[in-house]
């Protein structure tokens, strides 16, 4: 479903459609995972989402991505996130991803190995497509869009900075609950005529991806009327 709104109404309606796909997860399995991206985006869903009804000692958040710098780091998504949602989130329930250069490989198997704690997929994807059509950090014509793994991966090469990225796989992201995608500000424009192109492949628009999740919801206020 499309949803075309003024930016306000956009954020509103983003942080009602993931407190209701959280609250139905709750229901049919007692716990629900929130994956959330970083960017500018989804900060302000992410505060109003603190006054919905929900149960939150029974969601836990993982980062769908993650920049490869300490947790502390202004460029940080979790440090991002974290920011928004720690006024109602239980801090025990939030789950960052934490990077060590030593081990690259390890932390993201021990990221995987907690997500499968929890179920092993996101219940509910919170997203937010760049300009250039990537969501999470799933670049258009590049190795992470490609990628076949089944959870998590690292590139070194992402073509926005900083270059070292994690980011949940297109399997991973595609075996979503729900996906809630926001093209938010008129730089996304031209990203969201791309992915109304019924024709064009996920490589060249990443944002595409979750045509294939079960529910999605994408909601924009680059509509052409507004
Ligand atoms: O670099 C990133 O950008 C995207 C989009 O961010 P936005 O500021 O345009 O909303 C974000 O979803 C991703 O997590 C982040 O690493």
């Amino acid at each position: 479903m499309i949803i075309r709104a003024q930016r306000a109404e956009v954020r509103q309606k983003a942080s009602w459609l993931v407190a209701e796909a959280l609250r139905q997860a709750i229901g049919a399995r007692d716990l629900a995972v929130l994956g959330v991206v970083g960017g500018s985006s989804v900060g302000p869903v992410l505060a109003q989402l603190g006054r919905e009804l929900v149960d939150w000692k029974r969601v836990h958040l993982f980062m769908v991505d993650e920049r490869l710098v300490p947790l502390d780091h202004p460029d940080s998504n979790f440090q991002l996130v974290s920011s928004f949602v720690q006024p109602y989130f239980p801090p025990d329930n939030l789950h960052p991803f934490r990077y060590d250069p030593e081990d690259g490989p390890a932390a993201l198997e021990r990221y995987h190995q907690l997500l499968t704690d929890f179920g092993g997929c996101f219940d509910v994807s919170l997203l937010s497509a760049g300009a250039d059509g990537h969501i999470a950090s799933l670049f258009p014509n590049h190795e992470t869009i490609r990628s076949t793994a089944p959870f998590f991966l690292l590139t070194g090469t992402a073509p926005k900075p900083p270059p070292g990225r994690m980011s949940a796989s297109p399997r991973l992201i595609g075996a979503s609950g729900t996906a809630v995608l926001l093209f938010v500000g008129h730089e996304k424009r031209a990203a969201f005529h791309d992915y109304l192109n019924e024709e064009g492949p996920i490589e060249q628009c990443p944002a595409r991806l979750i045509k294939g999740v079960q529910e999605h919801f994408v909601l924009t206020d680059c509509g052409d009327e507004l």
